[in-house]
This record gives C-alpha cells, sequence and structure tokens, in this order.
C-alpha cells in the first residue's frame, strides 16, 4: 500500500479492508462518521524528519496554509519546524497552538493593520514584507511600540514554474512581493533603509506550489544569490538569511513521480554553495517553506458511498456523502486524488468510474476516472489520498454541509483533532429576523 500515494502506515487486513496507524477504516467510519479526515501520525511525523534531514543546517518552516489546525502546528512545532503564517487568524491559531511566537513568520500580500500590529506585540520571528504601504505601515506600528521589526523582503523572481496557473507565484505577472525584474526589489530595499524601525534581515521568494523537479528551485536559488550579492555590491547592503520558499509536489496517483526531499534537498544546497563560492558570498541563513509536502500524504479522506447511477455506454457515478465542500482542490485545479475501495477489496476486475460528492454542481468530482471494484455498492467506504494539504484549510459549508471531523491515528490509538460540526454550529453565527 505504501508505495502509492498513501499513508506510511496504510495497509490492508487479511479481509481486504484498509487500515492506518493500525486501525480499521471501517471501524473510525463507525465511531466517527463519514466524510472523516484520518491523519496518519507516524507519517507526518516522519515527513518532518525527511525534511530536516534533507536539508541539514537549514530551518524548516511549516507554511501552515496547507492545514492550519492546533494539533497539526503542535506536532510540526514538537518536530522542531518554524510555523508561517498568513492571516490574524492562522496567527491565532498558532499562537493557541502553543507555538513560541519567535518561531512564527508572518507572510500575507494584503495583512491589515490589526495583523501587523498582533505580530509586533506578540513578537512573531520575521515578518516577511510584500510591499511599499507594508513598508511604511510596519514603521509606524513599531515606531508607536518602540520595538523594531525584522523583516525579510518578499522578491518576485521572474521564475515561471510550470505548474498549475492558480498556484504560480514566481513569475512577473503576479500579485505577490517586489517584481525584481520592474526595478521594485531595489527601491524596497532602498526605501527600507531610511526606516527606523524596520529592520530588514533577509529576503524570502517562493515561485509556487506543487512542482515537480528541481530545475526552477535551483534557479530560484540562483537568482536570489545574484541579488544578495549585487547588493552588496552595489549597496553595500549585506544580508544575512534568505527564505526559498516551498513548493515541492507530492504524489496525489500512481502516475506522480515527485523528486525525493533528499535529492531536492541536495540540488538546493549544491545550488547555493556554488553560486556563494562565485560570488564570494558567506552562504547565508536558510530557511525553507513546505506546507503540502509536509501534510499532504498523511491524510486520506473516508467517504460513504451513496447513490451510483448506471449510464450504460456512458459511464458510472458513484456518489459520496462530502464532495467540493471538504475537497475543492478537483474543481479547482482539475486535481486528481487516488481514490480505493476501503473496506473490502472488492471484485477483481476493475471498472472505471467517476466520484463525484453531494453538492448542486456538476464539477463537484471527487475523481473524474476512478478505477473501482465493479461490485462497489450502496454503503462500500472509499478512501481518497493525500488529502492532508488544502483540503479542511479550503473547506467551506456549501450546501450547508457540516464540515467533516479530523481523527489522528497512531499504534491503534485514535484521537478526535477537529469535532464534526453540527447542524447547529452551522446556523449559530444567523441572526434571524424573528
Ligand atoms: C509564501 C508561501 N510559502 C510556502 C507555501 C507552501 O507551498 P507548498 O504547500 O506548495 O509547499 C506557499 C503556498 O504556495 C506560499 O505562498
Ligand atoms: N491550494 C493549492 C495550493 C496553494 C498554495 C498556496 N500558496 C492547492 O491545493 O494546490
Amino acid at each position: 500500500m505504501t508505495a502509492g500515494p498513501w499513508p506510511l502506515t496504510a495497509e490492508r487486513d487479511a479481509d481486504g479492508g484498509l487500515h492506518v496507524g493500525g486501525v480499521a477504516l471501517s471501524e473510525l467510519a463507525r465511531e466517527h462518521g463519514t466524510p472523516l479526515w484520518v491523519v496518519d501520525e507516524a507519517d507526518l511525523r516522519e515527513r518532518c524528519r525527511t525534511y530536516r534531514a534533507g536539508f541539514p543546517g537549514v530551518e524548516v518552516a511549516y507554511a501552515s496554509k496547507a492545514w492550519c489546525t492546533t494539533a497539526v502546528l503542535q506536532l510540526v512545532d514538537e518536530e522542531g519546524l518554524l510555523v508561517d503564517v498568513v492571516s490574524g487568524g492562522e496567527l491565532h491559531t498558532a499562537l493557541v497552538a502553543g507555538v513560541d511566537p519567535s518561531r512564527i513568520v508572518l507572510h500575507g500580500n494584503n495583512k491589515s493593520l490589526v495583523e501587523l500590529d498582533r505580530a509586533l506585540e506578540v513578537g512573531v520571528g520575521r515578518i516577511v514584507v510584500d510591499s511599499f504601504e507594508e513598508l511604511d505601515r510596519l514603521e509606524r506600528l513599531a515606531a508607536a511600540r518602540d520595538t523594531i521589526a525584522s523583516v525579510w523582503l518578499r522578491i518576485t523572481p521572474g521564475i515561471d514554474a510550470h505548474t498549475h496557473e492558480y498556484v504560480r507565484t514566481g513569475h512577473d505577472d503576479s500579485k505577490f512581493g517586489f517584481t525584481l525584474s520592474l526595478g521594485l526589489a531595489d527601491r524596497a530595499v532602498a526605501r527600507a533603509r531610511d526606516l527606523e524601525h524596520v529592520e530588514v534581515v533577509g529576503l524570502h521568494a517562493h515561485i509556487g506550489s506543487q512542482i515537480f523537479g528541481t530545475d526552477p528551485f535551483v534557479a530560484n536559488a540562483e537568482v536570489m544569490l545574484d541579488l544578495l550579492a549585487r547588493w552588496r555590491d552595489e549597496l553595500g547592503v549585506t544580508l544575512a538569511e534568505l527564505n526559498l520558499g516551498g513548493g515541492m509536489g507530492i504524489r496525489y496517483t500512481h502516475e506522480d513521480h515527485p523528486v525525493e526531499v533528499a535529492r531536492y534537498g541536495e540540488a538546493v544546497l549544491h545550488a547555493v554553495d556554488e553560486r556563494c563560492r562565485r560570488r564570494g558570498l558567506e552562504r547565508p541563513r536558510l530557511v525553507v517553506e513546505p506546507g503540502r509536502a509536509i501534510v499532504g500524504p498523511s491524510t486520506l479522506t473516508l467517504y460513504e458511498v451513496g447513490t451510483i447511477k448506471v449510464l450504460p455506454g456512458l459511464r458510472t457515478y458513484v456518489s459520496v456523502d462530502g464532495g467540493m465542500s471538504d475537497n475543492i482542490r478537483p474543481a479547482l485545479y482539475d486535481a486528481e486524488h487516488e481514490v480505493a475501495l476501503a473496506n473490502r477489496l472488492g471484485a477483481d476486475d476493475p471498472i472505471s468510474t467517476t466520484v463525484v460528492g453531494k453538492h448542486c454542481e456538476s464539477g463537484d468530482l471527487v475523481r473524474e476516472h476512478a478505477s473501482l471494484p465493479a461490485d462497489v455498492a450502496v454503503g462500500d467506504l472509499l478512501a481518497v489520498a493525500a488529502t492532508g494539504a488544502y483540503t479542511e484549510s479550503m473547506a467551506s459549508n456549501y450546501n450547508r454541509l457540516p464540515r467533516p471531523a479530523a481523527v489522528l491515528v497512531r499504534d491503534g490509538q485514535v484521537r478526535t483533532i477537529i469535532r464534526r460540526e453540527t447542524l447547529d454550529d452551522l446556523v449559530a453565527r444567523d441572526v434571524p429576523l424573528r
């Protein structure tokens, strides 16, 4: 089981039932209901460790936008990762999780005054400045608090990573950061020099997400080191820190072949050291910022099969009890996730099915071409792989579906880390007229 996109401890028992963390998924469905996010704790911790080992001497920050819930943040914190947040809500979650503020990095292309001020109040480690307005705002807020904001400038390095258009961030025409080719980065560092309460200590560049191959990451590192060298030579500005962002692709289906973290680390660090040698730079204090690669593969979503609609000569629709409200990725990015029957092995001859959710949208797909046993039936359980990243964190209540629960499994133990939403939760913020 583990060779595919499934969590580390996933295995089938003698009857063909799927287990994760030593617990049968059918038992989890009985106890906790469906849809259910099942997180393999061993897998999640292992990925944190693999990342740290793959980038020796480099700080690893978890991009919490991938899955920002207290238990997940506590796990990655225990594993020694920094936590990157992009909003007051993510910051609050990290603080509630008990993450030391100095180990938090605040991102965002449009941080509010309240968010910036809160970051200064609690003393987050670094604020990643995205715009000229933000430099000015930070100067005013930090002066009022009689403090100094330690910041990285977010640079848009002009690197076009070949990934889905919606998740590219390093190309020139991007809403994020100071565009290097248009001279905005140079203007930003010049502006920052005039500020008394903002100290630029480093640079940041993130080129996009779900990227396969090492070349775009290497190119990003080279561009950023060239910039550090040029600013040293032209402006006498020496910056000691460099955050190279996240974006490493993961395996969602058997057809995906991502690079191993160790190879990615080797390639980037080799390029960094080579460039530093050529430019006569000391290796800056490096940070990388993965989200998806930490949590994505650790989790599967468990659904129950409801309606099955056979359209002879066309296709077979298999409907499950969740859909785009708990995983928007297929609808938004045409993303594909492996699907498997979870409660039994099923008939030998697979058929091609279209697994869909229960929402009022034809685009409410779980997987367009899912190979499932021909005898898939109402009441069966389906497991959908690699749903730890950008599913719960992008979940909604569309069609007023309560959001699912999440459980953490390890060595036969089960802990609820997010309770299932109730119908009362759904109306809790409504203010009725009568
Ligand atoms: C600034 C920044 N850092 C890190 C990440 C994490 O990306 P990924 O989940 O692809 O590793 C993102 C999301 O793309 C991001 O915008
Ligand atoms: N939500 C996207 C990734 C966004 C990356 C955030 N900057 C996905 O599921 O692929």
